[in-house]
Parts: structure tokens; C-alpha cells; sequence
């Protein structure tokens, strides 16, 4: 598919910005975890901490949602936790496919993280003949060659590549085709979609690539540091601005595993 676009406007219809959007899936984590330790309400400032947010962001973010909090309180943590996930949609049940079952798909398959969080696996496909029927994650590999019939059957809007590159193309147009409208993409590559799908990438290398980069920051630091104290006086490599905390900070104050797409 040549045509289309790759991301969306700032704001969503709703009117929650796509930042914020971005970022309650942090709070609802932080969130459940204090929900499971039976903590009845939160700070903004602790959530903001636990979460990895600057507080005023945070309750900003919770404007948007309605919820502002009770002074001297604080925020109810499960109503929040339910607020949250009505907002992302997770209050009700997204059947998944993936798409190429290699290492990486095995590996996803048997991530219990996606059924904890409401995303059930419907299916996972190969295109190799010799993967189909094969057992992965207790579920029987199915070919691609069925793909469609998959999707409609399921009622399938969510699929998830990890395919070599050079498949993953094709195999998304077949996606949006048989109607899948949001894609995570393991595969290292740039997918072209139409108007109205949603594509998430997720690349570890391009994370290893930023984390490098700031080692040789870091590095670089050291180094004038060095030189400073051989020298015993300021010279101009002084004058050098020395990376912060903050610097390595994305731009919405936490620090990004992931980068969104
Ligand atoms: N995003 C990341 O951080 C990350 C990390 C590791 C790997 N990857 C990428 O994930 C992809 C998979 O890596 P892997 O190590 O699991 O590779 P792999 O070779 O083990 O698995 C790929 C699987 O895709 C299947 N496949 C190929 N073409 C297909 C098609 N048209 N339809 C359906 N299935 C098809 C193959 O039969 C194979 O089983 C690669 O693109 C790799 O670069 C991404």
C-alpha cells in the first residue's frame, strides 16, 4: 500500500491530547500496583513519582479525564484505576493476532502481561507451513493463508508483526484489509497505512542506539573532567555543558523504554 499516513493529529476527537493519551498508561501502572498493595488514595505528588511524571503534567493529564482529586486526600486509586482504563478502553476485552510466530512472536505469545491487561490472544499465524499446528504459548499455530478468515471470525481490530521487514508490509496491507485498524509493529521497518489505522512501533535496538549515545555523553563528560583536574585551571573545555538528569529525560519529564511511534 503506497499511499496513507503513518500518525495522527495532536488531539484526539475527545479532546485528550495525544501526549496524555501517551501517558496513562503509566499512571494506570503505577496505579494497579498500588491498588494491589490495597492503598486506598494517592497524591499527585507521590503518583506523579511513582508513575515518572512531573506532578503538575499529571494533574493536568486528570483534568482532562474529569477527575481533580479531594484536597488533603488525594486521588481514589480504584476509581482512578477504572477511570483510566474506561479512557484507554480496556474495559472490555481486544482480541489480539500475531503474526509471525519466529523468536520474537514465541516470546510475545508467552507474555502474560497481554491477558492481564485485556488483550486476549485469538491467534497466532505463520506463513511457514512447517510452524502450522505447531503448539506455542498452548495455542495451535495457524497458517497465513487463513489470515482473513481469522480476523473475521474473531472479530479481530488489533494485530501485532513480527515478521522479518521485507513481510511486514504485505502482511499489514492483509491486516487493514481483512479489517484490523490498530497495528503494533515489531518488524524494523516503516508501514505505510490508510486514514483511520493506528500503527505503534516498537524497536529495542533504536532504545540501545539513544542509550549509547548518551554513554558517549557520558563518556565525553568524564573525559573533560579528566583534563580539567590534570590542568588544575578553566579552560575552554569547561565551558562545555554538562549533560543533566533532565537531559536524558523525554520530553514529558519520564524517561521512555519505548518510543512511541
Ligand atoms: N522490535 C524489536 O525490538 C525487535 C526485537 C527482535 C526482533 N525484532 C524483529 O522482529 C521480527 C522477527 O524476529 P525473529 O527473531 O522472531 O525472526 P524469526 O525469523 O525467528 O521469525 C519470523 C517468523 O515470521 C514468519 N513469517 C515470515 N513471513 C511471513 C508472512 N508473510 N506471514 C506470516 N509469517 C511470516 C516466519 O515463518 C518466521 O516464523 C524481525 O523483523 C526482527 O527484526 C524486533
Amino acid at each position: 500500500m503506497a499511499t496513507g499516513r503513518t500518525h495522527r493529529p495532536a488531539t484526539r476527537s475527545r479532546g485528550i491530547p495525544e501526549a496524555t493519551v501517551a501517558r496513562l498508561p503509566l499512571y494506570l501502572r503505577a496505579l494497579t500496583a498500588l491498588s494491589e498493595r490495597s492503598v486506598p488514595t494517592v497524591s499527585s505528588e507521590e503518583l506523579a513519582a511513582a508513575a515518572g511524571v512531573n506532578s503538575a503534567k499529571l494533574r493536568k493529564d486528570f483534568s482532562y479525564l474529569g477527575s481533580y482529586g479531594t484536597r488533603g486526600v488525594g486521588y481514589d486509586v480504584e476509581y482512578l484505576v477504572y477511570q483510566i482504563s474506561r479512557e484507554l478502553g480496556l474495559t472490555q476485552d481486544w482480541p489480539i493476532v500475531m503474526v509471525g510466530i519466529g523468536n520474537l512472536g514465541a516470546a510475545l505469545a508467552n507474555y502474560g502481561g497481554f491477558a492481564s491487561r485485556g488483550f486476549r490472544v485469538a491467534a497466532l499465524i505463520d506463513a511457514d507451513p512447517a510452524m502450522s499446528g505447531k503448539t506455542v504459548a498452548g495455542m495451535q499455530v495457524q497458517h497465513a493463508d487463513d489470515l482473513e478468515k481469522i480476523i473475521d471470525e474473531n472479530g479481530v481490530s488489533i494485530g501485532v508483526i513480527a515478521t522479518p521487514a521485507g513481510a511486514a508490509q504485505q502482511v499489514c496491507d492483509r491486516l487493514v484489509a481483512a479489517g484490523v485498524t490498530s497495528i503494533l509493529n515489531f518488524a524494523p521497518t516503516v508501514l505505510s497505512v490508510p486514514d483511520g489505522v493506528d500503527v505503534r512501533k516498537v524497536d529495542l535496538s533504536i532504545e540501545l542506539q539513544i542509550l549509547a549515545f548518551h554513554e558517549q555523553r557520558k563518556a565525553g563528560e568524564s573525559a573533560i573532567e579528566a583534563a580539567e583536574g590534570a590542568v588544575g585551571v578553566e579552560g575552554p573545555a569547561a565551558k562545555v555543558t554538562k549533560p543533566t538528569a533532565n537531559d536524558r529525560k523525554g520530553p514529558d519529564g519520564d524517561v521512555p523504554a519505548v518510543m512511541p511511534a
